[in-house]
């Protein structure tokens, strides 16, 4: 089979893939999470015209020219309003946040008057509108506050709430199952005997799916046999998406293919023109996603990032893209490219009023986690692209996982 371009690839899995159900929480719960219906306003805000300032609620006209001499008749706080009305050459004291009385059209601030009993001197002048919030300048009653399909940010959840909405529809977190696979892995804080090391890769593809708003779903290490394999595939039927880790290439422990279509795995591609990431492959068991991310921990999490995520927004609903390439300047020199994608670990630095300057790390080894975690982006190299000369334009993926 021919590798796949990337971007055909990312079509293929998320080809048919739909939005997951909705369900209600509540204020707290719903950081994070992707709203699945539209957010109305119940209520206008502010409610009603308010001030802005702590000072004296005026009629304008009355301070037109200063100093003017106004009879001080109440107070409105926020929460208790003033109940009368403000006639000529009258004012009212008044707080931020306080209903501006019936009769007065300007608030003018504390520092600006004398007080002396219920006598008070204005001293600079108001126009008409000063310092007083109107009702329905934030939104009114039946505005749409918020799109399906964004993500519940703290602004937004904020917004929700000013318009009076206590509990929110959001969509399912996508189940995530990850399965580890590998004779040679022992569980983080076990001692590694000879020839094994540490299974880290299911931790950190867990921190990912949870950063991105799905549930992972750890179902542990499998033993690279047939049996094995096919007896931990079994538990995961009821996750949205099943995700293998290792075992994907061409070795002859290479197993997870054939354990799949052993439980009868669709296969739809093996092999991917990216780097790091190859031999993955993707496929349907009944109605689950299922992807077979390779074992080396870059190629895994990188793939991850790539395809994983993006099916993951589409389950979530999210209107937003899951890709977010940037451009920025190359501070070396690089090699022409071969025929797979390169997403390469680099380094930005910032450059007032031009494009960041990206440096690609010494290494690229796709077993080197220590690179990844120094990493601020990937360098998206495409296939077959030409030298590259200090001062050319680059596209980069943020690392934001
Ligand atoms: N003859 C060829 N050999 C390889 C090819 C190829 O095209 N022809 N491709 C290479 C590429 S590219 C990759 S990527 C790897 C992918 O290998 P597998 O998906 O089969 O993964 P494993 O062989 O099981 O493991 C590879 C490597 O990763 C370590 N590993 C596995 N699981 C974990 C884990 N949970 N945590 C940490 N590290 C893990 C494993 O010990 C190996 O060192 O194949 C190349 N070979
Ligand atoms: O795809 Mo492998 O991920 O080049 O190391
Ligand atoms: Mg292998």
């Amino acid at each position: 089979m021919a590798l796949l371009p990337v971007d055909e690839a990312l079509r293929r899995i998320l080809d048919g893939a739909s939005a997951l159900g909705t369900e209600r929480v509540d204020l707290l719960a719903a950081a994070d999470r992707v709203l699945a219906e539209d957010v109305t306003a119940n209520l206008t805000q502010p409610p009603f015209d308010a001030s802005a300032m702590d000072g004296y609620a005026v009629r304008a006209a009355d301070v037109a020219s200063v100093p003017a001499a106004l009879e001080v008749i109440g107070e409105s706080n926020a929460g208790g309003p003033f109940a009368g009305e403000v006639g000529p050459s009258q004012t009212v004291r008044i707080f931020t946040g306080a209903s501006v009385p019936q009769g007065a059209d300007a608030v003018v601030i504390q520092e600006d008057t004398e007080r002396a009993g219920d006598s008070l001197t204005v001293r600079e002048a108001a126009k008409p509108g000063a310092n007083i919030r109107r009702a329905g300048d934030d939104f009114r009653i039946g505005d749409t506050l918020l799109r399906a399909g964004r993500l519940l940010d703290a602004s937004a959840i904020t917004l929700a709430a000013a318009g009076g909405n206590a509990g929110i529809s959001v969509r399912r977190a996508p189940v995530v199952a990850i399965l580890a696979t590998g004779d040679e892995l022992v569980e983080p804080g076990r001692t590694p005997g000879p020839g094994q090391i540490v299974s880290s890769n299911p931790y950190g593809l867990a921190a990912l799916v949870r950063r991105f708003g799905g549930e992972p779903w750890l179902l542990g290490i499998a033993a690279d046999t047939l049996e094995d394999l096919q007896a931990k595939l079994a538990t995961a039927a009821d996750a949205d998406i099943l995700v293998t880790i290792g075992g994907a290439s061409v070795g002859d422990r290479d197993l997870v293919k054939p354990a799949l279509e052993a439980r009868g795995l669709a296969l739809d591609f093996w092999k991917v023109a990216v780097r790091p990431g190859k031999p993955m492959l993707f496929g349907r068991l009944a109605a689950q996603r299922v992807l077979g991310l390779p074992g080396n921990p870059l190629s895994c999490l990188i793939a991850a990032r790539l395809f994983l995520v993006p099916l993951m927004f589409r389950l979530l609903g999210r209107t937003d893209a899951p890709l977010d390439e940037r451009a920025a300047v190359l501070a070396h020199p690089m090699e022409a490219n071969g025929p797979r994608q390169h997403y390469m670990r680099g380094t930005l630095e910032r450059v007032a009023g031009a494009l960041p300057r990206v440096t690609a790390l010494a290494s690229q080894d796709s077993s080197h986690m220590s690179a990844l975690a120094a990493a601020d982006v990937l360098i998206v190299r495409p296939p077959d692209a030409p030298a590259a000369a200090p001062g050319d334009t680059v596209r980069v993926l943020p690392l934001d996982f």
